[in-house]
């Protein structure tokens, strides 16, 4: 642009306009800034608007499903628990949810028509859980809660087996299928979450066939579970004391096989670990059977795991009533031989299908042990039998298992036999034989009127069931 343009411009510019007399470049200017101003107010608006309408959507409520959240449903049909006299386990529907976040709530059906099951009010125990869904121990795993939850019905009712002194138990399927048995326990107060894992750890290693198995725990904010192997036949209790009909199933074999499969479990935690495990509350309430009848103590550990000391002691006053040593009674002195005179009740208390003690029996009767060595210091072992049994016993069957039972609530701990000898009692016909060729050769003594002499083997077990009965 030459100079003269210049100067033109700048003529036109400066004549005055018709707004206000005002001149072109100050109209031209106004314009032009009404105009940023404008832009600059509607770009404000437009980011408010936006923002205000992000904030809208944060408020809306977590719809019950989330997309996030994608729900496979097995309608998986599990057999009906079989027949359990005290306890039917429900159909658990296998579900496997699949979590984006664990704050979700999660709603969902059972599966079965009628139930629409939600872990909903319970999903609150897992809701400040951030950490690993599933941590691999070295002898088991550390459950979620919420994947317990969904094994058991969401902690539900019609899934509870029994209540314990330690806390209710229930019947639980995981999703991959296996039956498990999950003890929510109570008294865990003061239990510190390092010193319970280090405890149940110390549990869960130990493994024998004859020991309920743990599989694993979960230890969420207050709550302290337990998770085990399922064994489906019921406790020994139960098919001892319950209703039954009028023929046992226990046949005398089985009790036996009961009694020498307890045995080997409970020399596996006296004499096979260290530091050895002490159960303190040996019991038929706690010996689990399977199809087979065979026995799986159950329990052990936990009366060291709940700080016996001062919880479970306290409101259990040691053990069962009917089972504890009179020493660990008195004195609160506990070792592996208080273990073996419980022991030894449970095995009259199999023999006779008696309680250890029942209030209902006429005085003297009362109490099983004394009840026991009145019957067999009077030679009457045969009336100690359990009338529901279907067979009788042979007499030096039955006797050897007498024997072994009084050997074991010696009321001196120090002659109690250790459970390692106790199986090899039980299991030494030979040396019954032995000891029977022995007295074949000594002449027949006071026992000669003893019912059972007719038998050539009774005579050496009856003198020691005898010479066992002066206590
Ligand atoms: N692993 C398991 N499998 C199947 N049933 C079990 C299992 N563990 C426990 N039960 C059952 O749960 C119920 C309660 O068991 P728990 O051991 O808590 O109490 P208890 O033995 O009856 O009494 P206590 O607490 O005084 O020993 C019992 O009927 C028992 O048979």
């Amino acid at each position: 642009m030459s100079v003269y343009d210049a100067a033109f411009v700048n003529t036109e510019l400066s004549k005055p306009t018709s707004i206000f007399g005002l001149k072109l470049w100050v109209v031209i200017g106004i314009f032009l800034g009404s105009f940023i101003v404008l832009t600059l107010f509607l770009l404000s608006l437009c980011l408010t608007t936006r923002r205000k309408s992000r904030r809208h959507r944060h408020l809306v409520p977590t719809p019950l499903v989330s997309k996030e959240i994608q729900e496979i449903v097995h309608h998986q049909h599990h057999p009906p628990a079989e027949a359990n006299h005290q306890h039917k386990a429900p159909q658990v529907p296998e579900i496997q949810v699949d979590t984006g976040k664990l704050e979700h709530i999660l709603a969902f059906s059972s599966g079965e028509s009628k139930g629409h099951t939600s872990v909903s009010e319970t999903t609150s125990f897992g809701s400040g859980n951030v950490g690993p869904e599933v941590s691999h121990l070295g002898w088991g795993r550390w459950y979620t809660l919420r994947e317990l939850e969904l094994a058991t019905n969401g902690l539900c009712e019609e899934n509870v087996i029994g209540e314990g002194g330690y806390g209710i138990v229930y019947h639980g399927v995981l999703t991959d299928g296996t039956n498990v048995a999950v003890k929510n326990l109570l008294n865990n107060k003061g239990q510190a979450e390092k010193e319970f894992k280090v405890e149940v750890e110390a549990i869960g290693r130990v493994r024998h066939k004859n020991l309920v198995r743990l599989l694993g725990y979960c230890v969420e904010g207050a709550y302290r579970m337990l998770v085990y192997e399922y064994v489906d036949n019921g406790n020994l209790e139960q098919w001892l004391h319950g209703d039954v009909g009028d023929v046992s199933p226990l046949t005398w074999d089985i009790r036996m096989n009961i009694i020498l499969g307890t045995a080997r479990g409970l020399a596996y935690l006296h004499e096979c670990l260290e530091p050895k495990v002490v159960h303190r509350d040996v019991k038929s309430s706690n010996i689990l059977l399977d199809r087979q009848w065979n026995s799986k103590v159950s329990d052990f550990g936990l009366a060291k795991l709940l700080c016996s000391e001062r919880s479970y002691v306290t409101t259990r006053v040691m053990g069962t009533f009917g089972y504890v040593a009179p020493e660990y009674a008195c004195t609160g002195m506990l070792n592996e031989k208080s273990d073996v005179y419980s022991f030894g009740i449970l095995i009259m208390e199999i023999i006779s299908g008696r309680s250890p003690v029942d209030y209902s029996r006429p005085q003297g009767e009362v109490n099983l042990v004394e009840w026991l060595k009145t019957l067999v210091g009077n030679r009457k072992s045969e009336e100690v039998v359990d009338p529901k049994l279907p067979e009788m016993p042979a007499s030096k069957a039955l006797k050897r298992a007498l024997l072994v039972a009084l050997k074991c609530v010696d009321p001196d701990p120090t002659k109690r036999p250790k459970m390692g000898h106790v199986i090899h009692m039980l299991e030494a016909d030979d040396l019954l034989f032995r000891d029977e060729r022995r007295a074949a050769r000594e002449p027949s003594d006071s026992h000669s009127g003893d019912r059972q002499s007719t038998n050539s083997g009774s005579k050496l077990a009856g003198d020691d069931v005898h010479k066992l009965t002066r206590y």
